[in-house]
């Protein structure tokens, strides 16, 4: 029997996934993929295959989940895009497979779940890291994954002030405006970051933008940006003299610029900390440097998949 793949389009996709299931989901996937002789979770690091004429990449981040049943890869093109540009800077696909025959259940739109995932997992990193009664929070850049973070953290946080800063202030006024909640728009990185509890970068930046001479001891810096090993978002200083947390200690020491040319020492997965063998030392300055994984992409797609089924057997 032929079977047709069903094809979840972006409305669809950000329709059937909440971030209430998405976190715990993830919790469970992190803490799973940390695990010592971990086999529940087989994930090779990306490949990345350069697009060099268009100054793009392409990335493919299979994962397989064998208790869960999960077999997915997704494909993201990104690329480094000029000031005022208007293309994209990334487009990505899931495809979910059944793992026993092989073939592909699902095609799914792969932008709502890179920037709900994302945003979901520098939540969770938040949650572990940030100061207690953490009251001031600051995004640096204006762009998808800025919004994504703006919703999460302010859904499952409480803020006193939220501030933006963004290379073109328009833009960074656009985003203000385009959120239910009050953002402070600011000029400059500095400004932004000044006494700031929680900071998450999420820019297109290949050289630093964030200093560690501009922040307050005990901050919580989630690093989005910068996925590429000759890219940079934070300063060396940052970066040596904070605490440092990836998703994955493998693909932080083969992807992160940040990690690689400081020279900064990784001190635990987030899943270390969920699994209680490593600290949150929240009471130090601490980065979580993010670059995404097939797993994190997995389990948003099986949410998805399972949401679209449940739907269908209503009807
Ligand atoms: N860690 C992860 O899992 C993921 C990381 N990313 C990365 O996050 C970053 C942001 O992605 P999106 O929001 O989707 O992109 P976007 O294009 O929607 O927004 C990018 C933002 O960065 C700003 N920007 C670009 N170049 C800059 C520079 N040189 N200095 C300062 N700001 C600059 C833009 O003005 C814009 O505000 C990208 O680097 C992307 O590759 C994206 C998805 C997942
Ligand atoms: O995990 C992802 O998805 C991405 N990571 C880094 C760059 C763009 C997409």
């Amino acid at each position: 029997m032929e079977r047709v793949p069903v094809i979840l389009l972006r409305d669809e996709v950000k329709h059937l996934l909440h971030y209430k299931d998405l976190i715990p989901r993830l919790e469970s996937a992190l803490a799973g993929f940390s695990r010592k002789n971990c086999t529940e979770i087989i994930q090779p690091v990306r490949s990345v295959v350069p697009i060099r004429k268009h100054d793009g990449y392409m990335g493919v981040m299979p994962a397989y989940m064998e208790q869960e049943g999960i077999l997915s890869t997704k494909i993201v093109c990104f690329y480094k895009r000029e000031d005022g540009s208007t293309l994209p800077s990334s487009q990505a696909t899931v495809l979910l497979f059944d793992p026993e025959y092989g073939h592909v259940k699902a095609i799914m739109d792969g932008e709502v779940i890179t920037s709900m995932r994302t945003a979901a997992v520098s939540a969770i990193s938040a949650k572990l890291l940030m100061p207690a009664q953490a009251e001031v929070l600051a995004i640096l850049g204006t762009g998808r994954e800025a919004l994504g973070h703006y919703h999460v953290f302010t859904e499952i946080f409480s803020f006193k002030e939220v501030r933006v800063w963004g290379r073109r202030r328009e833009r960074a006024e656009a985003f203000s405006r385009s959120v239910t909640g009050p953002v402070k728009v600011c000029v400059s990185v500095e400004e932004a970051v000044k006494d700031a509890d929680a900071i998450v970068t999420v820019t297109g930046s290949t050289q630093p933008i964030l200093f560690g001479k501009w922040i307050k001891p005990g901050a919580h810096v989630a690093a989005v940006g910068a996925c590429r090993p000759n890219w940079r978002e934070l300063d060396d200083e940052l970066m040596r003299e904070a605490v440092v947390y990836v998703e994955s200690r493998e693909s932080a020491t083969i992807e992160s610029g940040d990690i690689i040319l400081s020279g900064a020492t990784v001190f635990a997965e987030l899943g270390d900390v969920l699994n209680q063998t490593r600290p949150a030392l929240r009471e130090k300055t601490t980065v979580f440097k993010s670059l995404g994984s097939g797993f994190e992409d997995a389990v948003s797609a099986k949410l998805v998949f399972d949401q679209w089924e449940a739907k269908e057997r209503v009807l």
